[in-house]
């Protein structure tokens, strides 16, 4: 048997693995259109939080409305999803989230923006953006605050996960 005295170099990078999770957590959204997933990350590298996007506690998914209906709000799933943002903080299994660091697949919306502020989150780290007025409001209340946002730039392109594989 081959013996190697050198750690592993191959291995995921803080942010790689903080990302995927959030990618992986947003597999668990009901949502047909878009799934997002967003982790928190405290000052010693420990997920306080994770969270997806879906219907409020209680609801059941299959007499919820999943589309966009401009006419009808009660027909409309933007009046009653929980964002994945706002879910992974009420999800925090710590006492408060100040100085930690916010994973999420998509840069949160306005709402959770006053969330993430309220929560006293230094960083925002996101894989994706929307160009809507959302987003927009949200840069101009962390920029007023000091909050910082960077988008990922992974360094792979997959992370594959393998559940036929020995560990
Ligand atoms: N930062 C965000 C942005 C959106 N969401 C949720 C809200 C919806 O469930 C879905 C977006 O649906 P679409 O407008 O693409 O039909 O994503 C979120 O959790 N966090
Ligand atoms: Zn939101």
């Amino acid at each position: 048997m081959s013996q190697v005295d050198s750690p592993r170099q191959d291995y995921l990078e803080w942010d790689e693995y903080f990302m995927g999770i959030a990618i992986l957590t947003a597999q668990r959204s009901k949502d047909p259109n878009t799934q997002v997933g967003c982790v928190l990350v405290d000052s010693r590298f420990r997920v306080v939080a994770a969270g997806y996007n879906g219907m409020p506690w209680g609801c059941a998914d299959v007499e919820m409305p999943w589309g966009k209906d401009a006419e009808d709000p009660l027909n409309d799933k933007r009046t009653f999803v929980c964002h994945a943002e706002m879910n992974a903080v009420m999800n925090k299994n710590c006492v408060d989230l100040e100085g930690c660091r916010l994973y999420t697949s998509l840069f949160p919306c306005n709402e959770c923006a006053k969330i993430v502020v309220q929560s006293r989150v230094k960083e925002v780290i996101f894989l994706n953006d929307r160009d809507s007025w959302q987003m927009e409001a949200s840069k101009s209340l962390f920029d007023r605050v000091g909050i910082t946002y960077r988008q990922f730039e992974p360094k792979r392109k997959t992370v594959t996960i393998d559940f036929t594989k020995q560990y």
